[in-house]
């Protein structure tokens, strides 16, 4: 047990899928994963240990930003060996070509700020995916015909944004996508020796505000649950 996550030692996976909702959480393992087993409730921050195809899987939330992944992050590698991360989540496009629904590979994410920069202090670190695990799920996303961009995303500390000029800039520059984790998630598995990829569904977008209904974000995080699962075991 550690400070957040009740897990006995042996109860996580070497990989890990990380939604921020811990109900997505419960959802995908009781939708894609044989005897799911819920391994933690500490905070109501629900994980789940399973199998798929036959291999180990643990489906565990992030929470909501960039301080709260890092602590699961932290605890999941340091006190429980998980050494594949791959996070499952929502964004918000920042591009006209994508669309709704859309699925989108994080290839490296730009911040503001991370919980890590206090000690890099002026070096701007470029948090990167791992390449073999963004490879996999993008050869498994396409085998499935699902409209998927690979690029670079940003990773915010706020959700209610008041800098219209920067998210401009960031169109202007190619990025993709907006959420609220990855940069963190890829910055504290290189720091660890550990494989990260973030895979993220467009459930808003801040060019046209267009958004998912709620009643449909669930079915529509599928994709994304089947790539990531598939980039983790290509073989499976
Ligand atoms: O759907 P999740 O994984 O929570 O991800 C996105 O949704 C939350 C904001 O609504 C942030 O956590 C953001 O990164
Ligand atoms: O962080 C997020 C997630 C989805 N949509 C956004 O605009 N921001």
């Amino acid at each position: 047990m550690t400070i957040h996550i009740g897990a006995k030692p042996g109860e996580i996976a070497e990989t890990v899928l990380m939604p921020g909702d811990p109900l997505r959480a419960k959802w995908a393992a009781e939708t894609f994963l044989e005897n799911p087993v819920c391994v933690n409730e500490v905070r109501g921050m629900l994980g789940y240990t399973g199998t798929w195809r036959g291999n180990r899987v643990t489906i565990h939330g992030s929470g909501m930003g960039m301080p709260s992944l890092s602590i699961y992050a932290n605890e999941l590698i340091r006190d429980y060996g998980a050494k594949t991360l791959i996070r499952i989540g929502s964004a918000g496009a920042m591009q006209e070509k994508i669309k709704l629904r859309d699925v989108v590979l994080a290839m490296t994410s730009s911040t503001i700020s991370t919980p890590s920069k206090g000690f890099f202090r002026e070096l701007n670190f470029a948090p990167c995916a791992d390449y073999d695990l963004l490879e996999a799920a993008n050869a498994a996303a396409k085998s499935k015909g699902i409209s998927t961009h690979v690029g670079g995303i940003y990773s915010a500390d706020v959700f209610y944004d008041e800098r219209p000029d920067l998210n401009e800039q960031m169109t202007r520059h190619g990025i993709l996508a907006v959420e609220m984790e990855a940069a963190e998630l890829y910055t504290v598995a290189a720091r660890y020796g550990c494989r990260a990829l973030a895979v993220l569904t467009i459930s808003d977008h801040l060019l046209t505000h267009e958004a998912l209904p709620s009643e449909d974000r669930q079915s529509s995080f599928s994709d994304m649950v089947e790539i990531a699962l598939e980039a983790a075991f290509p073989s499976a």
